[in-house]
């Protein structure tokens, strides 16, 4: 060698041995070694023995680099880099089209010899990789008109493990293949009449009884007829479903049915080939089939037959092509249908009523057959609906809570909670109303006084909106209102409050929607008590801050009518003590006494409004750069001048001109002193 080529030689051993290569580059150097051994042995530098023994000696060295899977030492065949490698590589695979034509598949030399021993051979047509198919000796293909064609006559059988009898069709049961392909898949890119010119296909139309001889088929296994029915050119027909069906064997019947075509293809023709293996590839199926080699897909059938065994399995590819035939109902146990439950089913009504009656309190065995009973008349989903969404366990609010509305809360007490403590002494006259309305400005507490009637009644109680009861579907609200009532009846004592009640009952007007007014009616109704015993303890309060929007009849049936005015002097400052008691506040009796009276006009809802404002104060005081840091108990009280900060931005809701409204209709209707 020459003295460049030895220095380089040497500096490279050296690095190799240092220890400090890293495999990669150790590689590199036995590859450069390999590559001057190869060039000095080019230029006669090296005897052919000298050559020899170092090319030996130093591919090994390097295959030993790049086979190891050793991290360290090797490079495992560059397995971490070869994505990379293989990212970096140009691909203009989107840019490829298909050289294949109508004309220049006709050309390919497999067409040829196909079409030719069609005509002249009579086992050159099918040898699928899964279907042995011996044709009896006297079939063969009749060239007269230069078109490849089955003619059957006597013949015996080879011998097979599983063998089904396929007659073939005469030539008067030979269909045009052209005209079955017709409708096939538009992806194939190559027509089935252009793959097979004017090939005829036997048995296709199937009227005609089929002479010919048995046509024996072996299949090879479950997964071996699925993949026949995926990849099968399948040459010829059957008269009938049976036949068909023996043929099939043990083949997933509705891969079989996936061949049945749309439109013209008459039922019983042959199945079509599976042409995207023609445009695909540029490979016959034919020739594909005489291989083990499997697609994705075949090899993903295969699986799914061995898991499934005979259970039906839908395949997309071939529900693309055909399948129109069964597509109509036996879709239907699956798919967007499948999890299809109809609304009303028997068993689910009984149901119903065992889970209506543990929902009422009592162990299941407890008979409630009446009670069941009128429940039945509803749709399970509606008793659902209100069992589910509208029973409200809320958190406890108690009576004390309450600021204020002295008389109010008495009212409401000698309404509900007595006559649910003794109904035996409220009876009769003294029977309690069926309906409360509280009225007032917003914010006042009518749906704090419903929440506390929940808890402290005893009652069950069913908390609902107006929009809960009102559906998008005509006639379901009735339903709604129909259902609520009747179960409130199962679960009585009950109480059915409603907040914001003149959504729902608001006057009817001309030109109103039918189904609203419907639902008004039927709440009317039930509400009157018409259908209720007069023994059903059932009271339904409304609260609302509408009141002149009310229509005049359920004004009538909501008999107690209770104003829930704005808290007074006394009640504004139980509120804020309520507040402040569960916080650190130092406020003097004078100070909460100028609080009260600068509040005047507020509603509940302003004063906690106004409390939680000036709990805010002692944050805002606290440097930004010391929020992070700050123990809470560091915070300072809440004092006066927060409460002075936060009056200068809370401002009453109610206006003194909403204010007279109230107490006008208070006065007019109302029922309070
Ligand atoms: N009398 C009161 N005592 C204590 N807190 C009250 C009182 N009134 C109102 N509040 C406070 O105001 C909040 C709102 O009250 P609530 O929702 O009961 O008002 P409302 O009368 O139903 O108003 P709207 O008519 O707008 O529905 C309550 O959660 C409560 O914190
Ligand atoms: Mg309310």
């Amino acid at each position: 060698m020459s003295s460049v080529h030895l220095n380089e030689w040497q500096k490279r051993s050296f690095d190799i041995t240092s220890g400090t290569c890293t495999p990669e580059q150790k590689a590199d150097a036995y590859r450069a070694h390999i590559l001057d051994i190869q060039y000095a042995w080019a230029n006669s530098d090296l005897s052919e023995a000298c050559t020899g023994s170092l090319f030996r000696k130093y591919t090994e060295k390097y295959s030993a680099i790049i086979d190891s899977d050793s991290a360290e030492t090797g490079l495992n065949n560059y397995a971490d880099s070869i994505l990379h490698l293989a990212r970096c590589q140009r691909n203009d695979s989107d840019k490829w089209e298909s050289s294949l034509t109508a004309e220049s598949v006709l050309k390919l030399k497999c067409v040829q010899g196909m079409i030719e021993a069609g005509t002249k051979s009579r086992n050159a047509l099918v040898a699928p990789a899964d279907v042995n198919i011996v044709v009896g000796d006297e079939v063969y293909g009749n060239a007269d008109d230069g078109h490849p064609k089955f003619a059957g006559s006597s013949s015996t059988n080879r011998p097979s493990t599983k063998t089904s009898a396929i007659p073939l069709g005469t030539r008067t049961g030979i269909a045009n293949m052209s005209s079955l392909f017709n409708d096939g898949p538009p992806n194939t890119g190559v027509s089935a009449t252009s793959v097979f010119g004017n090939l005829e296909m036997p048995g296709a139309s199937s009227t005609k009884p089929t002479i010919g001889p048995p046509l024996a088929v072996s299949h090879c296994g479950a997964g071996s007829s699925n993949l026949y029915a995926a990849n099968q050119p399948t040459l010829f027909s059957y008269s009938n479903s049976t036949k068909r069906n023996a043929f099939y064997g043990i083949a997933n019947e509705e891969d079989i049915d996936s061949f049945q075509t749309h439109g013209q293809r008459p039922q019983g023709c042959s199945a079509p080939p599976d042409v995207r293996s023609y445009s695909g590839n540029g490979r016959l199926a034919e020739e594909s089939s005489l291989t083990s080699f499997k697609t994705a897909k075949e090899q993903m059938l295969v699986e799914q037959q061995k898991k499934y065994g005979n259970q039906p399995q839908r395949t997309p590819a071939m529900s693309s092509y055909g399948g129109a035939k069964k597509s109509l109902g036996a879709s239907r146990s699956r798919g967007a249908f499948g999890k299809f439950v109809p609304p009303v089913a028997k068993q689910d009504e009984d149901e119903y009523g065992r889970m209506l009656t543990r929902a009422s309190g009592g162990p299941s065995s407890e008979p409630k057959l009446p009670v069941d009973e009128r429940l039945k008349n509803f749709e399970p989903k509606i008793i659902e609906l209100i069992m589910n969404e509208i029973m409200d366990h809320g958190s406890p609010v108690s009576w004390d809570d309450i600021a204020g509305l002295e008389f109010a809360k008495a009212t409401i007490k000698e309404i509900v909670v007595w006559p649910m403590l003794r109904p035996d002494i409220f009876t009769g006259l003294r029977g309690p109303p069926k309906g409360i309305l509280l009225f007032g400005p917003p914010g006042t507490g009518k749906t704090l006084i419903g929440k506390c009637i929940a808890c402290q009644s005893g009652a069950t109680f069913f908390s609902i909106s107006a929009s809960s009861l009102t559906s998008k579907w005509v006639g379901e609200g009735e339903k709604m209102v129909r259902a609520l009532f009747a179960i409130a009846r199962c679960h009585q004592p009950a109480v059915i409050f409603i907040d914001e009640i003149d959504s729902l009952l608001s006057q009817r007007v001309d030109g109103e929607h039918d189904s609203s007014r419907r639902i008004k009616t039927e709440f009317l109704v039930q509400l009157d008590g018409a259908t209720t015993s007069a023994d059903d303890r059932i009271l339904v309060v409304g609260a609302t801050n509408r009141p002149q929007e009310i229509d005049e009849a359920a004004r009538r049936r909501l008999a107690k009518r209770l104003y829930i005015p704005l808290p007074e002097a006394l009640a504004r400052k139980q509120i804020v003590v309520n507040l402040m008691s569960q916080e650190n506040c130092r406020l003097g009796d004078e100070e909460l006494e100028l609080i009260i009276q600068q509040s005047e006009g507020f509603s509940g809802a302003d004063m906690t409004q106004l409390c939680r404002e000036a709990a805010l104060g002692p944050i805002r005081s606290i440097q930004i750069t010391d929020i992070s840091t700050i123990a809470p108990d560091q915070v300072r009280a809440i004092v006066y001048t927060d409460f002075k900060d936060a009056l200068q931005t809370v401002r009453p809701s109610v206006s003194s001109k909403d204010l007279k409204l109230y107490e006008d209709w208070n006065k007019t209707f109302g029922c309070s002193r």
